[in-house]
């Protein structure tokens, strides 16, 4: 159930990812296109054609992840294709000398695809690339158009921009990460004990209704009810703390003894209650004998003192029509007989 929760988180995560990468397809492809457009006003035939064929493939990702949910290869061929147009675009100036503008995209972009590690990777191959084309003396042509004043700056605001984009991808996964740990303590609040690590109440009464939901008669299953007798003496005698101990080593001796399928929770103060699947009324009698004796046996080790505690139980096979009232009723009936039969023993319901 833990793992469902936060599959549900991370599919929320990945459909979110899915929505931004087809959003980004969509952008790239207007923008690329009108930018072609505009090439083509100004006789740039190669500029048209290269942003052409980025237009083309920013359709072909969306159209990737908006029908084959296929994210990620959609998200690679956006980053690679925008490093691709970005680097022709410094090198070849672009529209009036204006390309190098258009480089300030690669930072969140690649950040935001990448995550924060690969993402800074990327943009450091990116960075020295772009210098390399600028600076380098052989690359004559990117020497000529850019004032070397322009070219420092540039370099200076696209490492500004990067700085501040990872500054925001951190404060981002941070987040994303306080929100998933916070949904876990949350979920584990509402489904799970917090002294024992049983399940609660809550989620016992959910199972129990889903069992219901489902009931077949080959797919019977019983209830236990069980108590611990004399409790409260515990408590008086030792003191709080010694009873929960008690209660945490009940509970071990609960999840030890119980077959792998059995479902066990703490169903109020010192009470417990078992779910136990494919089981009918004679089956569930055996297992509460089996549960009674272990915790007979147990003795739970306080200072140079042993505390010996005995339960009762209450047994009762589900059957078809009873309501989940009625059937806790019935095993509650049986467990107060078992206690008022002198405790330390089982009985099944009629
Ligand atoms: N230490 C501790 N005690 C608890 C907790 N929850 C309930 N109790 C105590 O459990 C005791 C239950 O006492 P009773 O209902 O009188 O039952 P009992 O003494 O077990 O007697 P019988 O059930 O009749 O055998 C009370 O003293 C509660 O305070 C808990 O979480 N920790």
């Amino acid at each position: 159930m833990r793992i469902k929760n936060q599959n549900k988180l991370q599919r929320f995560g990945e459909l979110q990812q899915a929505r931004v990468i087809a959003l980004f397809s969509l952008v790239g492809l207007s923008i690329t296109f009108l930018m072609m457009c505009f090439a083509l006003l100004n006789n740039d035939t190669p500029l048209a054609l290269c942003l052409l064929s980025a237009s083309a493939i920013y359709g072909l990702a969306f159209y990737w992840v908006k029908n084959k949910g296929k994210v990620k290869l959609s998200s690679y061929i956006i980053i690679y294709s925008l490093y691709i147009l970005m680097l022709y675009l410094v090198y070849t100036g672009g529209v009036a000398s204006t390309g190098p503008l258009w480089i300030f995209i690669v930072p969140p972009v690649s950040l935001y695809v990448h995550g924060l590690k690969k993402g800074l990777l990327n943009i450091a191959i990116f960075v020295s690339l772009t210098c390399l084309i600028m600076f380098f003396p052989h690359s004559v042509y990117a020497q000529d158009i850019y004032p070397f004043e322009f070219k420092l700056r540039l370099l200076y605001s696209f490492l500004t921009i990067s700085f501040l984009s990872a500054l925001y991808e951190f404060s981002r996964n941070e987040l994303y990460n306080n929100a998933l740990e916070l949904n876990q303590k949350l979920h584990k609040l509402a489904h799970f004990d917090e002294l024992t690590g049983l399940h609660n109440r809550r989620d016992a009464q959910l199972k129990l209704n889903q069992n219901i939901a489902v009931f077949n008669p080959e797919q019977r299953f019983s209830i236990l009810l069980c108590d611990i007798d004399y409790f409260k003496l515990v408590n008086d005698k030792y003191g709080h703390g010694a009873g929960d101990l008690v209660l945490v080593k009940i509970s071990e001796v609960f999840q030890r003894t119980k077959n792998q399928t059995d479902y066990v929770s703490r169903w109020g103060g010192e009470e417990f209650l078992f779910i136990l699947p494919q089981t009918d009324q004679i089956e569930a009698f055996e297992v509460a004998e089996r549960l009674r004796s272990a915790v007979f046996e147990q003795s739970v080790s306080l200072d140079d003192e042993d505390i010996k505690v005995t339960i009762s139980i209450g047994v009762k096979e589900y059957h078809m029509g009873l309501s989940v009232d009625q059937l806790i009723n019935d095993a509650d009936k049986a467990l107060y007989e078992a206690k008022k039969l002198g405790r330390n023993r089982s009985i099944s319901a009629a």
